[in-house]
């Protein structure tokens, strides 16, 4: 598995936000986004996730020497700053929406409805709507959606704001326990956040991208 992204630059209107983006992670990897409020973070994440157009550069996914992907949207699951998930459907019909829309890529299986939720350690609210659940509980059910559809790229923004530190190690240990899977992880994030095997990027925001095309 190897994820490659080169020469990328980004614009959020007039603004160039971030130039010349080069990173390569293998299976397992993590890499890491930091920099201050507005500096690019979350543009960099919607660009890999496929849902911003770079200005410039390429993003490659290979599953092995002879296995490309057609793009890294196809193999890898987003999670934004919101959940993505109706409040008022009852959990179990969010989870089990997503796994049906989802499916799985190619390489893994995901998990059922239930195991999910048991993962993120809520199977007892399953029947509750969303909208019910805590902030914190609502955040770590927007986790087990990346559980029931298998993808081996996770890209998570902010993924532990706003939870409470048993909250924030569970869903670092999900991170983990991807990794050993050989999965590989893009997250921004202002907290410190254990992963393995991990590279870091900081990100300078616009003055810094303007001043480089000089
Ligand atoms: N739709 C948009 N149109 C114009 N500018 C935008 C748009 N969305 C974001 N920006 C600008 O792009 C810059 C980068 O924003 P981005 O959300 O990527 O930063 P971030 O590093 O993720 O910040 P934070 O830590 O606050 O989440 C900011 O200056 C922001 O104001």
């Amino acid at each position: 598995m190897r994820l490659l992204a080169e020469n990328l630059s980004a614009h959020r209107g007039e603004d160039l936000i971030f130039s010349n983006i080069s990173f390569e992670l293998k299976e397992g990897q993590a890499l890491i986004l930091t920099g201050r409020n507005g500096s690019g973070k979350s543009t960099l994440l919607r660009v890999m996730a496929g849902l911003l157009r770079p200005a410039s550069g390429t993003i490659s996914f290979w599953y092995d020497a002879a296995r490309k992907a057609h793009n890294l949207g196809e193999v890898a699951h987003y999670l934004g700053h919101r959940n993505a998930m109706k409040t008022e459907l009852t959990v179990r019909e969010n989870l089990a929406f997503w796994k049906d829309f989802l499916r799985d890529a190619a390489g893994g299986t995901g998990y059922s409805v239930v195991d999910a939720a048991r993962a993120v350690e809520l199977e007892q609210v399953l029947h509750l709507p969303f909208g019910y659940l805590s902030a914190g509980q609502q955040r770590r059910m927007s986790f087990a959606k990346l559980l029931v559809g298998y993808r081996p790229v996770w890209i998570v923004d902010e993924p532990t704001a706003a939870l409470d530190v048993s909250a924030e190690a569970l869903l670092a240990r999900l991170m983990r326990e991807h990794q050993v899977r050989g999965g590989v992880i893009l997250a921004a994030t202002h907290q410190p956040l254990e992963l393995l095997d991990v590279k870091r990027l900081e990100m300078k925001g616009f003055e810094f991208a303007a001043g480089d095309e000089d």
